[in-house]
């Protein structure tokens, strides 16, 4: 007779709960709201990102055909599990992942394979998970880059910037380096602001941050939001995010898996069991 090595294993009664997430993840995913139907014209939005293909190795799709709306004004959030391709969306909005199927508008106009530069020009800024600021560079000089295209705006937006977030008038001829990764967000979301856009793209600022900060971080977006500028957001901390958002979408394996106001999805029962409570983690 031989003896099996191993920690305890599952009695016959019970299930992994990997396998209960996924099981019940299948079946909601097959009955889930499928928003593209209802998705008006590009003109009816400051940004549509309409049945979107995407990825990154040839023949690999990422992205299955997911929709997203931003009307004037909006914050909002998309969420969904690890992988489902959420920062691939963002960066596929913002040109740095060529669109494979579907397509970009912004004001109704098609942005589709637009370079990311061309989209500053047009009033689209984008702040990183990572990376985001240059640590040997002063919050001025950080700043200074991101008017580049514009220097001769820069004291004026500087001016507009500082008081959004005081930290980086204060601490001008501070390096990024130094700073927490608190504040190296503002500086990232300051410098994406200097060229004064009318979207912003935001990938998982709170990623990494103490819940002090993310709060912080959480403020500031609606702050910059009551300037007139609409956001995106990519968030890890769903809960949170969707409290402040006007709408949310939740991506799983590259589709729209629900869409609806933040409080819908943060009732929703199917959105708690699946993407916010514990079998989320599983
Ligand atoms: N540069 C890359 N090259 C190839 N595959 C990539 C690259 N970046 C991401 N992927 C793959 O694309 C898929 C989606 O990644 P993405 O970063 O969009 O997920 P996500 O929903 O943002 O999840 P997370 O919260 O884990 O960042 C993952 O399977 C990931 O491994």
């Amino acid at each position: 007779m031989s003896e099996e090595s191993g920690g305890p294993r599952p009695g016959p009664e019970e299930v992994p709960e990997a396998e209960v997430f996924q099981e019940h993840r299948e079946e909601f995913l097959e009955h889930a709201v499928a928003e593209t139907a209802e998705v008006g014209g590009p003109e009816d939005y400051l940004l549509l990102a309409k049945d979107i293909v995407a990825g990154y190795v040839p023949g690999v799709n990422i992205l299955n055909g997911c929709t997203l709306t931003l009307t004037e004004g909006e914050v909002v959030a998309i969420i969904g599990p690890n992988g489902a391709g959420k920062s691939t969306l963002i960066k596929t909005i913002f040109g740095l992942i060529p669109v494979r199927g579907g397509g970009l508008t912004l004001r109704g106009s098609s942005i589709s394979g637009l370079a990311a530069h061309s989209l500053v020009e047009r009033g689209v800024g984008y702040v990183p998970q990572t990376r985001n600021v240059f640590p040997s560079l002063t919050i001025e000089e950080n700043l200074q880059m991101g008017a580049f295209l514009r220097p001769r705006t820069f004291a004026e937006r500087f001016a507009v910037v500082s008081e959004l977030f005081p930290l980086l008038g204060k601490r001008r001829r501070a390096k990024a380096g130094s700073l927490s990764g608190g504040e190296r967000q503002m500086v990232a979301m300051g410098r994406a602001l200097m060229m004064d856009p009318s979207v912003l793209l935001l990938d998982e600022p709170t990623a990494g941050l103490s819940p002090i900060y993310q709060e912080e971080v959480f403020q500031r977006v609606k702050e910059v939001n009551s300037t007139g500028v609409s956001v995106v957001m990519v968030e890890q901390n769903a809960r949170r995010c969707l409290q402040i958002c006007d709408r949310g979408y939740v991506l799983d394996q590259g589709r729209n898996a629900y869409t609806g106001t933040g409080a819908d999805l943060l009732n929703d029962p199917n959105v708690i069991e699946l993407y916010l409570g514990t079998l989320a983690k599983g």
